[in-house]
């Protein structure tokens, strides 16, 4: 049985996106990278956790043959706000030098992790590197990054589902959602 909206209950506000448009915005990004990957050896990095959704189904959306790599970072413990200390918890199996690189992220809130990312990745001498995110909050953003591939920008509100979680609940969630304020004492 799927997990849906009702199952929810009290602890969620407000679908935002659902599963149905997170599958159409993946299959138009994944066109468009395989466009820029054509004849090109891709190796995909997923920031785990969150982004293990985003990579399953964008990695089924492509066309280019590619490889899949990991890292785990994290900045955000259990709360909502990030530290802005990025700590690596799983470091990349393969060596990045002269390969083409894509990070797969599933958000982008203040910029923060994924600025310490491509600074990190980028001086091990990748062919090339971008960033594919399935969300973006741009009134959230501290630092200004530039990224190649965005799903949606939604608004400065924490959201759970599809990957993303609340003290690790509510990843399993089909859709992206916001959480009712109770749930995390807002
Ligand atoms: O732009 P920022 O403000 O830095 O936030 C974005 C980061 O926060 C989340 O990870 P988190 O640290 O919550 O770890 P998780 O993926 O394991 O849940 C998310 O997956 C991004 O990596
Ligand atoms: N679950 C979750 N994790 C985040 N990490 C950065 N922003 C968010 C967010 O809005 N929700």
């Amino acid at each position: 049985m799927r997990v849906d909206a009702k199952d929810m209950g009290a602890d969620l506000k407000q679908v935002l996106i659902t599963k149905e448009e997170i599958d159409a915005k993946l299959a138009e990004l994944a066109a468009k990278i395989d466009a820029e990957y054509a004849g090109k050896d891709l190796l995909i990095v997923g920031v785990l956790k969150g982004a293990v959704m985003v990579m399953a189904d964008l990695a089924r959306a492509l066309s280019t043959p590619v490889t899949m790599d990991w890292m785990a970072v994290s900045s955000y413990g259990a709360g909502t706000q990030s530290s802005g200390v990025v700590r690596i918890l799983k470091d990349l199996d393969t060596d990045i030098k002269g390969k083409h690189v894509l990070i797969v992220e599933d958000i982008i809130d203040s910029g923060l992790t994924l600025s310490w990312l491509i600074n990190n990745l980028g001086s091990r001498e990748p062919a090339s590197l971008k960033v594919c995110t399935l969300l973006r909050k741009p009134d959230a953003a501290k630092v200004a990054i530039d990224v190649e591939w965005v799903g949606f920008d939604i608004p400065n509100e924490f959201v759970v589902g599809y990957g993303l979680d609340y003290a690790e609940k509510y990843r399993n969630l089909p859709f992206v959602g916001t959480l009712a304020p109770h749930v995390y004492g807002g």
